[in-house]
């Protein structure tokens, strides 16, 4: 009796519940309607976020196929839905650049879910806000300047010859075929675990590979892991009550005993080091460049540059390499630019060759313009916002999408958007676009903070690989290449396999 008594409460409390949930997404989804703007018919209870779900394609393609039908409509702007949030989705580049540039002030955060209390190091530089952001960012650009970035390059030629040794086994060995994609995050962990938190990951040797595959974890999101990162980006004070972490434990545990272990090391033995961690170490000891940093503060900013360099500097190397062996005359004329170079430093590749590898940047920039490692730009608004020229005022709370992928492939600005031609970025075509129509590493006070750096380490380990190497596709690689369905960086489906020949 009991039992049936409780059932019966227990079903119409559920009832409820459930029918003030679907009261409240109905509601919701009047928003856009009630600002009269266009917007995309949402569903409950995932909004306009379906393929999330089904994971027919990915998300990059999602969002790119979006903007593609908004624009051929001639829209600026258009309303959509993420879960039952109201998302104002960006096409038009000066409305792009007020929000990113002109009035930042509006727009300071990027809405992502942290949580200081159970989970701080997943408190870092990509997910704080407002004036703590503000203050840890201007710490964290005093790390940044040229000088201190030419102090690292020795990291950068270390693990380059690493990695060269090891390609030079499986070439010894006949263990060809190799998975692109491997070797860029055995290099990437390297030189950024390496800069950011001091340790020598030795990825290339490491057969159990635990600090890469750690790093890899940090940023996987199974259907799961990326259900829980919206409940907190979208209900955040109910995910803090309920604990909710942005890491899974085990890994943001291993990354702080790692930094902790080493920033001890240093200071037992007295060893310092040209690193980033060693000037948050320097930083925080000494209080002149700001407030000082507390250990949790430091521990989230090495880490955050990890997260943040990690995967995609690994996809940046993984997508040029692919294009550079699928077209031989391109990797042949960057070749020949890098022997030209580097001729005039003693045949070596030095920080200050690094800038004279012009038609290699361009390569790269088209190589981010098709696959851009960040595939969106995140804001939320942190302050009520009248649009100029629109009768519409961006209410504080509204997340705020725009589509990288889907700017960089508009045929409005790119003459034959889908084809790999590194000549969209010769000094003519650069100048004659609009400057928004390029944001690989975003843009305004929050852009990516390891731009510099970056560019210093790929560009660095492809002059390596092809002045030695010639690089071709094995026939298991898709072409063309097909994305899997994974939120954040851009993953070729298959991988990118190819086969080394030493010249
Ligand atoms: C090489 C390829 C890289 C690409 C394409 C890339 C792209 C991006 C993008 C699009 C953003 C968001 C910018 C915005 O919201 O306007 C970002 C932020 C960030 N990136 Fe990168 N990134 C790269 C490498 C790196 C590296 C090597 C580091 C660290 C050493 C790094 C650290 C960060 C951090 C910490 C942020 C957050 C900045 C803030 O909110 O203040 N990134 N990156």
């Amino acid at each position: 009796m009991i039992v049936l008594s409780f059932i019966g409460h227990f079903s119409v409390g559920l009832l409820t519940l459930l029918v003030l949930l679907i009261a409240y997404y109905k509601w919701s989804f009047l928003y856009w309607k009630k600002k009269n703007i266009p917007y995309i018919e949402p569903t409950i209870p995932f909004g306009n976020l379906m393929n999330m779900v089904t994971r027919k394609i990915s998300r990059i393609e999602e969002l790119t196929m979006l903007y593609n039908n908004l624009k051929a409509k001639g829209y600026k702007h258009c309303g959509i839905w993420q879960l039952a949030a109201p998302t104002y989705f960006v096409l038009d580049l000066d409305l792009l650049k007020n929000i990113l540039i002109k009035d930042f002030d509006h727009f300071v955060d990027r809405g992502f879910y942290c949580n200081e209390k159970d989970d701080p190091i997943g408190c870092h530089l990509f997910a704080i806000e407002g004036d703590r952001w503000k203050k840890m960012r201007k710490q964290a650009s005093t790390i940044f300047t040229a000088t201190k970035l030419k102090g690292m390059f020795q990291i950068l030629q270390e693990c380059g010859n690493n990695m060269q040794n090891y390609i030079d086994n499986l070439i010894e060995n006949g263990d060809q075929p190799v998975n692109m994609k491997d070797i860029a995050s055995s290099f990437t962990a390297d030189t950024v675990g390496s800069s950011t938190m001091g340790i020598k990951c030795r990825s290339f040797t490491d057969t159990d590979k635990n600090f890469m595959n750690h790093g890899r974890q940090a940023l996987e999101t199974d259907r799961k892991g990326q259900l829980r990162l919206l409940f907190g980006q979208f209900f955040p004070n109910l995910a803090r009550k309920l604990g909710l972490r942005q890491i899974k434990r085990e890994v943001s545990d291993f990354f702080y005993r790692v930094i902790l272990d080493t920033v001890d090391k240093r200071k037992k033995n007295n060893v310092e080091r040209n690193d980033f961690l060693q000037l948050l170490m320097n930083m925080k000891e000494n209080s002149n460049s700001g407030p000082p940093l507390s250990t949790d503060d430091l521990v989230a900013l090495s880490f955050g540059l990890f997260i943040g360099g990690f995967e995609t500097s690994a996809s940046s190397f993984t997508f040029c390499v692919y294009y550079l062996a699928l077209h031989q005359d391109i990797q042949e004329k960057v070749r020949e630019e890098v022997k030209r170079v580097t001729a005039k430093y003693n045949n070596e590749i030095t920080y200050d060759c690094l800038s004279e590898l012009t038609y290699m940047q361009q390569v790269f920039d088209e190589t981010w313009r098709l696959n851009p490692p960040a595939h969106t730009v995140n804001r939320v608004c942190t302050k009520d916002y009248k649009v100029p020229g629109e009768d519409l005022v961006i209410e504080k709370g509204t997340q705020v999408l725009v589509t990288i992928t889907g700017i960089h492939q508009d045929k409005e600005y790119y003459h034959n958007p889908k084809e790999f031609d590194p000549e969209h970025f010769n000094a003519e075509n650069s100048k004659n676009r609009p400057p928004f129509a390029f944001i690989p590493f975003g843009a305004g006070p929050r852009i990516c903070i390891g731009e510099r750096f970056g560019k210093m380490s790929l560009k660095s380990a492809m002059a390596l690989l092809l002045r030695r190497y010639r690089v071709t596709l094995a026939k298991r690689t898709l072409v063309p290449l097909k994305l899997c369905p994974t939120p954040f960086v851009p993953v070729a489906e298959g991988g990118v396999w190819v086969h080394f020949q030493k010249l």
